[in-house]
């Protein structure tokens, strides 16, 4: 027997090792497991090259649960060890790593990446004693037992083992006991081992025998050896594909189309990702893209390795060259990650082109889930807005599709304003917005219908992009000032008759919280709308924009402002103003006239001060302008109320303004209830 110190210094590296690695102590078995897959690849490569002469055998590797005796047990068939390989491989080198690992990470544990490669002494984070009982394929090598107890102390002893191959025999720490649930271990198998590439069996399937379920004879093999994205792309087939996919995201629906990944210059890099129908958030950020080196699994945080906007594809990416055992820092700067990443998006890039191209229409069915995908992408990323830009579609209201240069050719001659602005036109609710909609489509204008997730940036980006462009919505003003093509031509009431309509209609429009309405008098031509309510456009993007960027919150705080329009050539507009001016002539008349006078007197005073320097002007000049002033003030109170007055009981007027909100879904509980039954006694 021989005893011995393993190669460290630190009198007891295991506790730091489980502190360190908290989060991740499963991946123990992920790295017992891959280890015995190397082994047992190892001993077939000797094999295939007539190095190894014996009998191959039964190469699964096993895994096996007791759950009294308190051990997991990881047996292969592989090449084995001999003692002086436990030495170098198990005392030595394994501990090197072990001790790179804590120099490294020392003070940054929370940056390292999750999955450091710590190898064989990633055991020891579940185990109190962990056994190796091993026999080398060598001629005439003889068995030998290893055995750690989690200090640096080893011991090797000979051992009785028949066959090839080793035992791993972990003993479960006690307060590692989860780790002895047949169940957790089916399910950290399937997490990590489902794919790996020599089969590895869990015990043995059962069967249901006299009510019974009992174990068969058959092995309850875990994984797939040879995963999809490992074949030719050529010997696939669409269903292939489509129940790989079923296999790594059972409760999806199908996936829209996918990408065979197959490089092996500069870099490796094989796999297979989907574009998938995302019907929910919940959905994006449950299913991930899974990473895997040489079929093990890795890890579903590929951040940093895929673009941000690829990470919301599913599938797998297998790579040896991406380097797992570092920091996500430095991983952003690697250049191989970099041309891994610009490989895969050049890849999607050119799929995406390809389908375009070769089926438009079955492209622009998918193009409402495809979506969000190259939105993202083309806001994310500058390189992919470039490749995009000739497959990313526009959608008008009435669901024809259109690639950027289309719609322009489109929309070229009609919408462009006086100055020569090309004006893009968009709704984002084509059921809210629907007599603004039809109002712009009667003047031969396009509606786009942006209704999107990320369509709010995605038009400041196109501003961006396109030349002299513009966005507005429908809603935004008066169809006429929507695309401004002459200068508009003034309504035909003179100053003092739309004063009235709008402080009548003004004081009776409803005092909604953090909403201000403004109300001005318009013609917009007998055959339009009485009232039309708009949202200018910068105001409503400041504010939507302010709930996506801190530091804009000065907008959110501001109240959304709308403009109420009053059509001065349409008939109702006329009758209100008709009986405004018969009911309140009388009242008005010395009232108006004393604001005619007090302005005459206003302005006088002005003109009198305005060739002084401040120092020159006296207290009762002063006084005299502000007394003006305040006494305009209070006529015109005196007339608001009259007019107020005239309004309050005119059921055209509330009538109007209720169909103004109710058009813009700003009609609601007693409101609504008081509109309902004021139409009701209208036509009773
Ligand atoms: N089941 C096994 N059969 C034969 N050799 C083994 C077995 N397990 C471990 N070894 C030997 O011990 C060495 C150290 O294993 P360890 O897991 O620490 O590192 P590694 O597998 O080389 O690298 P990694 O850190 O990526 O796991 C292996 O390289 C191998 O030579």
């Amino acid at each position: 027997m021989q005893k011995g110190n393993i190669g460290v210094t630190t009198e007891n590296i295991f506790p730091v090792i489980k502190k360190f690695l908290y989060s991740d102590h499963e991946i123990f078995l992920r790295e017992m497991i891959s280890n015995a897959v190397d082994a047992t690849q190892k001993i077939k490569t000797l094999a295939d090259k007539g190095d190894f002469k014996g009998e191959l055998g039964d190469l699964t590797v096993r895994v096996a649960v007791d759950e009294t005796a308190g051990t997991i047990t990881i047996s292969d068939h592989g090449i084995g060890m001999t003692e002086e390989e436990i030495d170098k491989y198990i005392n030595q080198i394994a501990f090197s790593g072990v001790n790179d690992f804590l120099e490294k990470y020392k003070d940054n544990a929370n940056n390292i990446i999750g999955h450091f490669g710590l190898g064989f002494y990633s055991s020891f984070m579940v185990s109190k004693k962990v056994e190796i009982i091993t026999r080398s394929y060598k001629d005439g090598a003889k068995a030998v037992k290893w055995s750690c107890d989690g200090s640096p102390a080893y011991e090797i002893d000979d051992a009785e083992r028949e066959l090839r191959g080793s035992d791993i025999i972990l003993y479960v720490d006690d307060d590692c006991k989860e780790y002895l649930d047949k169940q957790k271990i089916q399910q950290l198998l399937n997490k990590y081992c489902k794919f790996m590439p020599v089969p590895v069996a869990f015990g043995k399937k059962t069967e249901w025998k006299d009510g019974k379920q009992v174990d068969t004879d058959e092995d309850n093999v875990i994984n797939n050896v040879e995963p999809l994205w490992t074949k030719q792309p050529s010997t696939l087939k669409e269903e292939d594909y489509k129940n790989f996919y079923r296999t790594l995201y059972p409760m999806q629906d199908e996936p829209m189309f996918w990408i065979h990944l197959n490089v092996d210059y500069p870099f490796n890099l094989t796999g297979i990702l989907y574009f998938p129908r995302v019907k929910s958030n919940i959905d994006l950020q449950r299913n991930k893209i899974q990473l895997y080196c040489n079929q093990v699994f890795v890890t579903d945080q590929v951040e940093g390795i895929v673009p941000e906007f690829l990470t919301l594809l599913h599938g797998v990416i297998d790579s040896p060259d991406i380097p797992l055992n570092v920091s996500r820092s430095y991983l952003q700067s690697d250049r191989d990650v970099k041309k891994i990443s610009t490989y895969i998006t050049k890849k999607v890039s050119d799929r995406l082109a390809g389908i375009f191209k070769e089926d438009r229409k079955g492209y622009e069915e998918k193009w409402d889930d495809l979506k969000l995908f190259i939105n993202y992408g083309m806001l994310s990323e500058e390189s992919f807005y470039d490749r995009a830009k000739d497959f990313a579609l526009l959608k008008d209201t009435e669901g024809k599709y259109f690639t950027f240069e289309e719609y322009k050719t489109l929309i070229k001659d009609n919408q462009t304003d006086k100055d020569g602005q090309l004006i893009y036109l968009y709704a984002t609710d084509k059921d809210e917005q629907y007599s603004y909609i039809e109002t712009a489509k009667a003047k031969g204008y396009s509606v786009l219908l942006l209704d999107g997730q990320l369509d709010a940036p995605v038009v400041s980006m196109l501003e961006q992009k396109f030349e002299k462009s513009r966005f507005t919505r429908v809603d935004s003003d008066i169809i006429d000032r929507l695309i401004v093509k002459d200068d508009i031509k003034n309504t035909e009431l003179d100053s003092e008759d739309s004063d009235k309509l709008s402080s009548a209609f003004k004081s009776q429009m409803p005092k909604l919280d953090k909403t201000e309405f403004y109300v001005e008098v318009q013609g917009l031509g007998e055959l339009s709308q009485p009232v039309v309510i708009t949202q200018s456009e910068y105001m409503r993007r400041m504010k939507e924009m302010s709930r996506f960027q801190p530091g804009m919150n000065f907008y959110a705080q501001m109240p959304d402002s709308f403009s109420l329009v009053l059509n001065s050539d349409h008939a109702l507009i006329k009758k209100v103003l008709d009986s405004c001016k018969e009911a309140t002539a009388e009242q008005l008349k010395p009232i108006l006239s004393e604001i005619k006078g007090q302005e005459a007197r206003l302005a006088a005073l002005h003109q009198q001060q305005n060739g002084k320097k401040p120092e020159e002007i006296t207290q009762e000049e002063k006084d005299d302008l502000n007394n003006t002033e305040k006494a305009i003030e209070t006529e015109r109170n005196k007339k608001n109320d009259i007019l107020a007055n005239f309004a309050k009981d005119n059921s055209v007027i509330h009538q109007l303004i209720d169909l103004a909100l109710l058009q813009n879904g700003m009609l609601k509980g007693a409101a609504l209830d008081k509109f309902l039954k004021r139409s009701v006694d209208l036509i009773r």
